[in-house]
């Protein structure tokens, strides 16, 4: 699914008017009426609706969603704030449309504002993909006067005081929703870390924009959805032997990390790898033998480390580099010289990340197509620090061009960067994937799918979103706070099963 910027959504807005066509005010109608359905599926009739309009659009939105509710039988209450000027032609003609029945209060000083009873449901239609400056005076007052609120705040489209796709300046009145019903297509706002919160629960409405423009408007940033994998993950064939499926080398572990590599390996051969080989120093060969029987280990000549890569890699499909490696001096020659050679594709994590980041001949060779999968943290210490989420994926975008690689940087919205500027951000996961280990199953995952012959670009779609959905697979069953790293390889069976299931 494609996110459009601010502008682009007015241009489909414009587009679906003109060649649906529609009147601009039936449109909003249609918008205005999913988000009233919506609101009635969730609350009864017994709870109070308090609306708060601005004088824009968004501002028409939520009169129009109370005229709605009020013909259903709701108890709604409208509240303009100074709306006096700059009113858009939609907000006028539903502000006529009120019925006389809808108490309405102007609002121009805080003494104007009600007492919300905790019990009401504030909506939230101040100002949306308009916004132009931050919100300023009686605006921002009534954004932390409504924020005080300890019931339930309902952005329309966005929360109030949020640009869609621009950072909001630290300090600037935003609404804190519980819940956004956003139109047509999630906003960017959405999935980055510092603004996301605002936002909620978001859900998005279909308000049935234009398919042609939404076919043809380009985008750089998508959203990873279900459609799209179901699109790349590819059926077993009966006549296949473990050879179709890849032989994959695992490199890591290190004294008192070798749980690291070892959860790798096992989330390798539950992402449908053929074979796979895991190289750790001599102190990890039993504990990889026994904890991972399906592998073949090769021990490094040191005890503790890495020293050395296997001389032949021809053999292997891919490479995966990182899990419990540690930052030996040794193992950053080893890398050094690794990356002289002709070598299978690459996923690189944890400390191969960190070596990469001291060391700037390795990132002058680092191979094309490379997978690199960083948290914020790691990213930075390869490209600087990022003044803002959107700074960051600037970042990334000029990493990703720079040395030709993939960057999956991690996160709640995990994204993709590309070095053909193309962001994926993903739908799947939980908050009980922050905690230890869940990025070395990635790892596995990636290099088990790389093996088996999906493209780079592949493999991190399909890698991210089944890790993703085999942690929300897990929360459901084991309940978040419990969720464990392991848990995400023993639920990564399910995951595939749900995608194939969706492909018959
Ligand atoms: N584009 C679409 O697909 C649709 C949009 N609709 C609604 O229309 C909204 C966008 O409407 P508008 O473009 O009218 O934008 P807004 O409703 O966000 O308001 C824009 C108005 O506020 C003013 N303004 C902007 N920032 C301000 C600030 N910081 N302080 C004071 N005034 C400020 C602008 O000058 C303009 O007059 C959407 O968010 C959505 O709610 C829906 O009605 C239906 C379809
Ligand atoms: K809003």
């Amino acid at each position: 699914m494609k996110i459009l910027s601010a502008a682009q959504t007015r241009a489909a807005d414009a587009y679906t008017i003109a060649q649906e066509p529609i009147s601009s005010i039936d449109l909003m109608e249609r918008a205005s009426g999913a988000v009233a359905d919506w609101l009635k599926q969730k609350y009864s009739p017994e709870v109070p609706f308090y609306f708060f309009c601005g004088p824009g659009n968004n501002g028409g939105d939520g009169m129009a969603v109370a005229r709605l509710l009020h013909h259903d039988g709701y108890d709604v209450q409208v509240f303009l704030v100074e709306t006096g000027q700059n009113q858009s032609a939609d907000f006028s003609q539903n502000l006529e449309r009120l019925p006389q029945a809808i108490p309405v209060t102007n609002v121009q000083t805080t003494s104007d504002l009600p007492a919300v009873p905790l019990k009401a449901v504030i909506v939230d239609g101040l100002f949306g993909t308009g916004l132009s400056r931050p919100l300023e005076g009686i605006y921002a007052e009534v954004v932390e006067y409504l924020n005080q609120h300890q019931g339930t705040v309902v952005s329309i489209d966005i929360p109030s005081g949020l640009f869609t796709d621009a950072p909001t300046p630290a300090q600037t009145a935003v609404i804190k929703a519980d819940y956004t019903l956003t139109f047509e297509q999630p906003k960017l706002a959405f999935l980055l870390p510092a603004s996301g919160s605002y936002a909620g629960e978001w859900h998005v409405l279909p308000i049935g924009l234009h398919p042609e423009f939404l076919a043809q408007v380009e985008t750089p940033h998508q959203l990873l959805t279900h459609g799209l994998i179901e699109n790349v993950l590819r059926p077993r064939s009966r006549f296949s032997h473990k050879g179709t499926f890849g032989h994959a080398l695992l490199v890591g572990g290190s004294y008192g990390k070798m749980g690291a590599i070892t959860m790798s390996a096992h989330a390798a051969l539950r992402a449908g790898l053929g074979l796979l080989t895991v190289q750790v120093p001599t102190t990890g060969y039993t504990i990889l033998q026994t904890a991972v029987p399906e592998a073949m280990v090769l021990t490094d000549a040191h005890e503790q480390h890495l020293s050395q890569f296997p001389e032949d890699l021809s053999k292997y499909q891919c490479l995966g580099i990182g899990p419990g490696l540690g930052q030996a001096e040794d193992s950053r020659l080893a890398m050094e010289s690794l990356f002289r050679q002709k070598l299978p594709p690459l996923i690189l994590d944890a400390d191969a990340l960190n070596l990469l980041a001291s060391d700037r001949l390795l990132r002058q060779n680092l191979p094309a197509n490379s997978i690199l999968t960083p948290h914020p943290k790691e990213f930075e210490r390869l490209t600087g620090p990022a003044t803002d989420d959107f700074h960051r994926l600037q970042l990334l975008q000029s990493f990703c061009a720079e040395h030709d690689c993939y960057v999956i940087l991690k996160g709640a919205h995990t994204c993709i960067g590309t070095p053909t500027e193309e962001f994926f951000f993903n739908t799947t996961g939980n908050p009980g994937m922050a905690t230890g280990g869940t990025g070395d199953v990635l790892t596995g995952i990636l290099t088990a799918l790389r093996a088996q012959g999906y493209s780079p670009l592949e493999t991190c779609q399909l890698g991210v979103y089944l890790h993703g959905l085999a942690g929300d697979i897990a929360a459901e069953v084991e309940g978040e706070a419990s969720l464990i790293a392991s848990d995400l390889y023993k639920y990564l069976g399910a995951a595939f099963r749900k995608i194939h299931l969706n492909q018959k």
